[in-house]
């Protein structure tokens, strides 16, 4: 299979980046860096989500963030939507796609939704009818693809499932999460082939989180086999509330670099990209955890 000519990031730092950080982080600031995403060239960018606050308090004030940012023409800003209370709440705010997420194991569902993989998707169904009455387009994503927390391996054929059952429902795409980072290159190309048999690869995206540091490998990895849609996180920021010790997606910054490398044009301003994940990372107090945006301000002195 020959890597595809175009790629397609799915920002996820404001919204997978900021979910797990402790500390306040004010409307302005959120706003800020949903801006300079977009000032930088990203297409799409997850902002928030319509979660409850009890279980992920950072995103409560997601509609607030939706309200205040100078939305670009052309650019897809989305949200996540775990039933359809999540949902009318996004509609509310304005939201013109939501992504609803499931998992491939039964105990990080639990964790993270507070039900079974099985009352999860019965849960979207409703959601999936409310977005087709309002023209509104859904992602659906799959945690643990590549291990789970609670669980340890996950066979490929389950996370085929839950991808295929998410594909059928209507969602436009299904994102492959590998929540915890333990995924290698192999691992990752044979899940894609898996899947691959029920969700077509172009409807595939990869999400890779960076604990192990294999992530680029995995973008790397999934391209071989063609998928060429990536979700990452702007200076690498995030972990998963429901997965302990789990680093950040894969910086943007880094894919970035990769696809230029490949000769693959984004439009993505990489100079700009750096700036605006160093200026979050002042924000938060944090080490830049994106090596490409550290080589880059090093070499600005
Ligand atoms: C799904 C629930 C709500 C179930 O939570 P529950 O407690 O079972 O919900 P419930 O239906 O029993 O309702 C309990 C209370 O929550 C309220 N409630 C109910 N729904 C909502 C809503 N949408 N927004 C706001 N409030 C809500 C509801 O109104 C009620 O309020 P009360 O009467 O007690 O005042 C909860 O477990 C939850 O919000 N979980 C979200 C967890 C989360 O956001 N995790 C991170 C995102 S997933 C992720 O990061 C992985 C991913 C996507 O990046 C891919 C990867 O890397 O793997």
């Amino acid at each position: 299979m020959t890597i595809p000519k175009k790629v397609r990031l799915v920002e996820v730092g404001p919204r997978d980046g900021l979910q797990n950080e402790k500390q306040p982080i004010s409307v302005a600031d959120k706003v800020r860096l949903v801006d300079d995403l977009t000032a930088a060239g990203l297409g799409y960018v997850e902002v928030g989500s319509f979660v409850s606050p009890k279980w992920v308090p950072q995103m409560a004030g997601s509609a607030e963030v939706f309200a205040q940012i100078q939305r670009k023409a052309g650019v897809t800003y989305a949200g996540l939507a775990p039933n359809l209370k999540g949902f009318e709440a996004a509609v509310e705010a304005g939201v013109k796609e939501v992504a609803v997420f499931a998992a491939a194991s039964e105990s990080f569902s639990q964790k993270n939704i507070n039900c079974s993989i099985a009352e999860s998707l019965e849960r979207f169904v409703p959601v999936m009818e409310a977005a087709k009455a309002h023209g509104i387009s859904v992602r659906g994503y799959v945690s643990c693809v590549l291990g789970c927390p609670y669980e340890g391996e996950v066979p490929a054929e389950q996370v085929a499932s839950v991808a295929a059952e998410l594909y059928a429902m209507g969602c436009y795409e299904v994102s492959l999460g590998d929540t915890i980072g333990t995924g290698t290159a192999g691992a990752t190309r044979h899940l894609i082939n898996v899947v691959g048999t029920r969700v077509p690869r172009d409807r595939l995206a990869g999400h890779f989180h960076d604990t192990y540091g294999q992530a680029v490998a995995n973008v790397y990895a999934s391209l071989l086999e063609g998928v060429a849609v990536f979700d990452s996180s702007v200076a690498g920021l995030g972990g998963c509330p429901y997965a302990k010790g789990a680093t950040g997606n894969v910086a943007t910054e880094d894919v970035l670099y990769l696809l230029n490398g490949l000769g693959i044009q984004t439009g993505i301003d990489i100079d700009q990209l750096a700036a605006a994940g160093q200026r979050i990372c002042a924000v938060l107090g944090k080490e830049n955890g994106s090596r490409v945006a550290r080589a880059i301000l090093a070499s600005r002195g």
